[in-house]
């Protein structure tokens, strides 16, 4: 059986990378409207006739998108923010939870996690549900993605406009919009404090959290925090927690080590028998941060392989 698919911002930074990871497949069809992309009447017509649509697009658009839908069959992913802490929508984000993924494949209506979310949420949800970290400890998060994190905008100003720095630290008002989905699905209560930078490189990122083990209860051992991460994860196929043997030989990372992939891996950086460690995911924010986590999601709706398409 052949399923239709609907890119709605289809020529976007997102859109574009969920083209070319579906194009290969015999199993789905995809719409594509070329220049009529922007025509209401076309982009209504495809959104209720696929069996699946894919939102690509600036938050108020992704709005007005759903609100096009009449049609109740259409499964609907949307990669924006705009739903992403709705209780009427799904979290797309399968390896957070036992049970997600099977709701993720029940949903018609899948918010797909933001690039940095997923590092965050990745590495602290488990601290929590374990009860390493209570509830209510005040977090921060440092992070640094590639340019194309920005979109088209954010790629114009760095490889067309004179000027662009080699780094710039950003979000200062501390109220960026990914804060609300880190908090919530982390199960934290107090908002997190996100430090967000963009580097002058095209793609993947790192977002890491560090901590004082001897300040949280019990005092837990690095082998302990590395330890609830790699029984969250284990048998997962996308996200992986690297060994502490390897962390541990490791002089620093890089950010782009998994771009093209929608893999993400965890490290727990720290001296075995210190009080301090480096929590740090690494992801492609085109990958499993936005358009590899998108795919995955279709396939688990659809109720195809999971891994169709992804690498
Ligand atoms: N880039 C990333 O790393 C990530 C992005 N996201 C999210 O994905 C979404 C898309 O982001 P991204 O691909 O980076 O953005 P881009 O700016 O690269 O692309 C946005 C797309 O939306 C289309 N569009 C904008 N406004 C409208 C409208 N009113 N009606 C129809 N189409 C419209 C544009 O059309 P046109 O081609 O005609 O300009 C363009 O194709 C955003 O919500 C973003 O937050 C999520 C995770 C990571
Ligand atoms: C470098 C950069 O600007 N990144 C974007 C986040 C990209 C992303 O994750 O998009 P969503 O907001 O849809 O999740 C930002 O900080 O707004």
């Amino acid at each position: 059986m052949t399923h239709t698919i609907f890119i709605d911002g289809e020529a976007g930074t997102t859109g574009l990378e969920i083209r070319e990871r579906l194009e290969a497949r015999s199993d789905l069809k995809l719409m594509l409207l070329g220049d009529r992309r922007r025509d209401v009447g076309a982009r209504r017509e495809a959104l209720n006739s696929a069996d699946a649509v894919i939102l690509c697009l600036p938050d108020d658009a992704a709005k007005e998108a759903v609100s096009m839908i009449e049609n109740p069959a259409v499964r609907v992913i949307d990669a924006s923010t705009a739903f992403r802490v709705d209780p009427d929508w799904t979290y797309g984000f399968a390896e957070m939870a036992p049970g997600q993924r099977e709701a993720i494949a029940a949903s018609t209506r899948v918010s797909n996690p933001g690039c940095y979310p997923t590092g965050f949420i990745g590495l602290v949800r488990p601290l929590v549900s374990a009860g390493i970290m209570p509830a209510g400890w005040p977090v921060t998060v440092n992070a640094v993605s590639g340019y194309s994190g920005g979109g088209k905008a954010m790629i114009a100003e760095f490889e067309d406009g004179e000027g662009a720095p080699p780094f710039r630290a950003y979000g200062m008002t501390l109220k960026h919009k990914h804060v609300p989905e880190m908090t919530k699905r982390t199960g934290l209560e107090r908002p997190v404090l996100f430090a967000p930078a963009v580097g002058a490189y095209r793609q993947g990122m790192l977002v890491e959290v560090p901590l004082h083990l001897s300040a949280l209860p019990g005092s837990p051992s690095v082998e302990v925090v590395h330890g609830a991460l790699a029984e969250a994860y284990a048998g997962q196929r996308f996200v992986e927690v690297a060994e502490l043997e390897a962390t541990e030989a490791m002089a620093g990372i890089s950010p782009e080590g998994l771009n093209g992939t929608n893999r993400m891996r965890l490290h727990v950086f720290g001296d075995r028998g210190g009080e301090q460690v480096r929590l740090v995911a690494l992801l492609d924010n085109l990958g499993k941060g936005a358009s590899g986590a998108a795919v995955q999601n279709l396939n688990l709706m659809l109720g195809l392989d999971e891994t169709a398409g992804l690498n």
